[in-house]
């Protein structure tokens, strides 16, 4: 079936949750999701490549980024900007193939602003105790930023009831299913589907 655009899904969470080992988990499966490469001013960490992991920017590059409107959404987190290029989401959109960001709240929140009709996923840590220790096995902040991260996950963790879905990030691959059954699913929403229909008949 000829699509429309494509669905714009926007997965969020607290640092350390594991949004991006989802993330990638859900690009093995070759759900035909593309991923939004974001920009940062943060530095690499061992491993990570330029336009695979992030752009990695300077502050005066990334502000004008933002004075262009070149990004759909930003925010600053801990110490460094974040934010979703707007050409690449809007062109994927456009060609009808569904894009997801990967994004903290403050940027998922923007989105929702100005663009209602996205998908909106907060991923869930166990509790607050796996949450910390994932973010310490992972080994790639101070124990002062950690404890920043922490304090902001409280906020985030509070602003839940704003997504459209909560889905718990015990198992990767039980999260990797969940985000797979609600892209299904919302693939199928009558309202996406009754236009194409519309057109079919005309035809
Ligand atoms: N608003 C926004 N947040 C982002 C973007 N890209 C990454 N983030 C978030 O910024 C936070 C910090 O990212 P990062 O430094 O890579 O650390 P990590 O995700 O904890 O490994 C995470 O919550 C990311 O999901 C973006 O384009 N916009
Ligand atoms: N379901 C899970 N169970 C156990 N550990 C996990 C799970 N998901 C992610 N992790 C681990 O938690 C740490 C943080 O994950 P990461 O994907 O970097 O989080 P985020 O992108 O949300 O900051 C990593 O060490 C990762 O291997």
């Amino acid at each position: 079936m000829k699509r429309e655009k494509g669905l714009l899904i926007v997965l969020s969470g607290p640092s350390g949750v594991g949004k991006g080992t989802v993330c990638a988990a859900l690009r093995r499966h070759d759900t035909q999701i593309e991923y939004s490469v974001s920009a940062t001013t943060r530095k690499p960490r061992t491993g990570e490549q330029e336009g695979v992991n992030y752009f990695f920017k300077t502050t005066e590059e990334f502000e004008n980024m933002i004075a262009n409107n070149e990004l759909l959404e930003w925010a600053k987190y801990v110490d460094n900007y974040y934010g979703s290029p707007r050409k690449f989401v809007e062109d994927t959109i456009q060609a009808g193939r569904d894009v997801i960001l990967e994004i903290e709240v403050q940027g998922a929140l923007q989105v929702k602003e100005t663009f209602p009709e996205g998908v909106f996923i907060f991923l869930m840590p166990p509790s607050l105790k796996e949450l910390r220790s994932r973010i310490e096995s992972r080994g790639t902040e101070s124990k002062d930023l950690i404890d920043s991260r922490m304090t902001v996950a409280r906020e985030e963790i509070e602003l839940m009831d704003k997504y459209d879905y909560v889905v718990e990030n015990d198992e990767v691959e039980l999260a990797v299913e969940r985000i797979k059954s609600i892209v299904t699913a919302e693939n199928c929403k009558k309202e996406r589907l009754i236009n194409i229909y519309k057109q079919l008949v005309k035809e």
